[in-house]
């Protein structure tokens, strides 16, 4: 099997012409009149494939729309022995629109079943079709509607209820439940109890869409959600256990008069920008020791790798004795080096593995409350495309049900201005009535602020876990608060937290991040747990970081000894910018 071997690729509208009578008949478009269909049909790209090219792969970002004009697409989870299909669309049916709609990635794999000519749309056009045709949300939630009846009906049929969940009715009751569903969705009044009869369907992660200008149809999706074995994984390598060995270079424990080399591996995110403020924390932080000489036995070497942490540990370079990663490296499964992680929760990461980040799931839950505080009924979620925004967009969906909040929305990239525009537009549609974007940069919040802006939409926005500046953020009329555990965002840090900003503002004329903030803790962390242990022998390094108690970092103040750090209410911080001052307070 090939993957994209297609055979021809159609140009816009070269291709497209043999198929124009066929596409006026695709039932999706059905609404529309014959010149929006000729108007559509410029944005769709002809693609052929041989039967069993792999179109795309469950777990894959998925940013097109596919629909088929010619043979058939076979839907299906898993692979070889493990396959199952799931569906086999034929001609004029369509697929690849569940990640587009939820920012999730592809909830399953797509393969020609047959010798195949597909219609592809991307993301940007998708979304400005569905907010300029109302009637295609209308199209979309009848097929789902019926996608999602069919999957509830063969799982209940091939398997018994889950645990801790109440038993599925018989398969015909699930049909009519179904229908009752959309039905109920049909009263704007009863959407709130849609939403719960979604979200109780039997595949995890529910999402409604309210498509209220078209007779308050419903749109209700059932996805499979990946947050959860995201985290899974997460933490699955984390908690390599400390059987691991260390790397036998390492053994080195203090030699008379020379300091010991502590190599440590730094693994710099994929974002440039994160990149660069990470390696200015630890500069800084290599810089403090040396002019500090606070642990004079000891000299760490950092050593930078680029790309997210992809590249192999044992590259050929002095084995690490620490690594230091954004989040979680690709492809680090069985890493037996112990990495402080700047993000994700300090609870979750057991084993040789230390996070230094409050967890996604923890804010939110903070988060959820304080939606629910304000009593806001329906929200948007924006969040960023890495593991910890998908486990914090998966709980926040979770912890907002409970308190009877509907997601109505949750994507992740928005490629351009124009696409900023098209989702506002569907923002609207869905009566959404605040954003929260989950961002470690602080940049994402200031651009959808300003789309905001121009689009005349003033929904209060709640951005972090990095809240951006201040000073970033006027141009956007409507409330904006932020949710951080960084001391300094939250102007109530500690000495440490102030002096580091000192530090980095002197050094690079800059306020600090909060990725700059955990790197440099990381590093000074290191020496301290080598200086403690009186070893640069990882496991022992990893013990005496374990017992090192309460510490007051330019992050935050953690707590080492806490066991569990989640939960307490007091690790995040809620700010409210002030219009006028252009300040975040308390
Ligand atoms: N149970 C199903 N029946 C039919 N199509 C499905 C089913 N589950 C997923 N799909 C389609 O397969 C696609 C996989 O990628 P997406 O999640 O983007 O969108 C998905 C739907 O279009």
């Amino acid at each position: 099997m090939t993957r994209f071997g297609f055979f021809s690729v159609g140009r816009k509208g070269k291709g497209i012409v043999l198929n124009k009578l066929a596409f006026l008949e695709i039932p999706l478009f059905v609404g529309l009149d014959r010149a929006h269909k000729a108007a559509l049909l410029q944005q769709f790209t002809q693609l052929s494939y041989r039967a069993g090219d792999i179109l795309f792969e469950e777990g894959e970002f998925g940013d097109s729309l596919y629909i088929i004009m010619q043979g058939k697409t076979r839907i299906y989870l898993g692979s070889g022995n493990n396959e199952t299909t799931l569906a086999i669309l034929g001609e004029k049916e369509y697929f690849g629109e569940m990640a587009l709609l939820t920012g999730d990635p592809r909830s399953a794999s797509a393969r020609a079943e047959s010798d195949l000519v597909v219609l592809k749309l991307i993301k940007d056009s998708f979304d400005r079709i569905l907010y300029e045709h109302n009637t295609l949300a209308v199209q979309f939630a009848g097929i789902l509607a019926k996608r999602l009846a069919k999957v509830n009906r063969e799982s209940s049929r091939t398997a018994g209820p889950p645990p801790e969940e109440p038993a599925l009715p018989e398969p015909e009751a699930v049909e009519e439940a179904s229908t009752a569903e959309a039905a109920a969705a049909v009263r704007p009044n009863d959407r709130r109890a849609a939403a719960g009869a979604a979200a109780r369907s039997r595949l995890p992660v529910a999402l409604c869409m309210a498509a209220s200008f078209m007779a308050g149809a419903l749109l209700c999706y059932g996805l499979q959600a990946d947050g959860a074995s995201t985290a899974a994984n997460l933490w699955q390598w984390a908690a390599v256990g400390p059987d691991s060995s260390p790397p036998s270079s390492l053994s080195a424990t203090i030699a008379d008069g020379a300091a010991v080399e502590v190599p440590v591996a730094v693994y710099l995110p994929k974002d440039a920008s994160a990149a660069v403020s990470m390696q200015r924390g630890v500069e800084l932080a290599m810089a403090d020791l040396q002019a500090s000489s606070a642990y004079p036995r000891f000299r760490l070497s950092p050593d930078y790798r680029g790309d997210g942490g992809t590249e192999e540990l044992s590259d050929g370079s002095a084995a690490p004795a620490f690594a230091i990663a954004a989040s979680l490296p690709a492809g680090q499964a069985s890493a037996s080096v112990p990495t402080l992680l700047l993000d994700g929760a300090a609870a979750s990461a057991a084993g040789r593995s230390v996070a230094l980040g409050i967890a996604p799931g923890v804010y939110a839950g903070e988060v959820a409350e304080w939606l629910a505080r304000q009593s806001f009924g329906k929200v948007a979620i924006y969040y960023e495309d890495s593991a910890a925004g998908r486990q914090f967009a998966a709980a926040l969906e979770k912890a907002a049900d409970r308190k009877g909040i509907l997601v109505a929305d949750r994507l992740t990239r928005i490629s351009a201005r124009s696409a900023l525009t098209a989702v506002i537009g569907k923002w609207k549609l869905l009566e959404t009535e605040a954003v929260v974007v989950y961002d470690s940069s602080g940049e994402a919040a200031p651009e959808i602020g300003s789309g905001l802006q121009a689009a005349g939409a003033r929904y209060p926005l709640l951005a972090g876990p990095a809240v951006p500046a201040a000073e970033m953020m006027p141009a956007y009329a409507g409330e904006v608060y932020g949710y951080t555990d960084f001391a300094a965002d939250a102007a109530a840090g500690g000495a440490a937290a102030a002096a580091f900003a000192d530090k980095y503002r002197a050094a690079y004329g800059m306020a600090p991040s909060r990725i700059a903030a955990a790197a440099y803790d990381a590093v000074r962390l290191i020496a301290l747990s080598a200086d403690k242990a009186g070893s640069a022998e990882p496991a022992r390094m990893v013990e005496a970081l374990k017992a090192a108690g309460v510490w007051e970092g330019a992050l935050r103040t953690y707590n080492f000894n806490a066991g569990s750090e989640t939960g307490s209410g007091s690790l995040v911080r809620l700010l409210k910018l002030s219009p006028k001052q252009g300040e975040w307070g308390e």
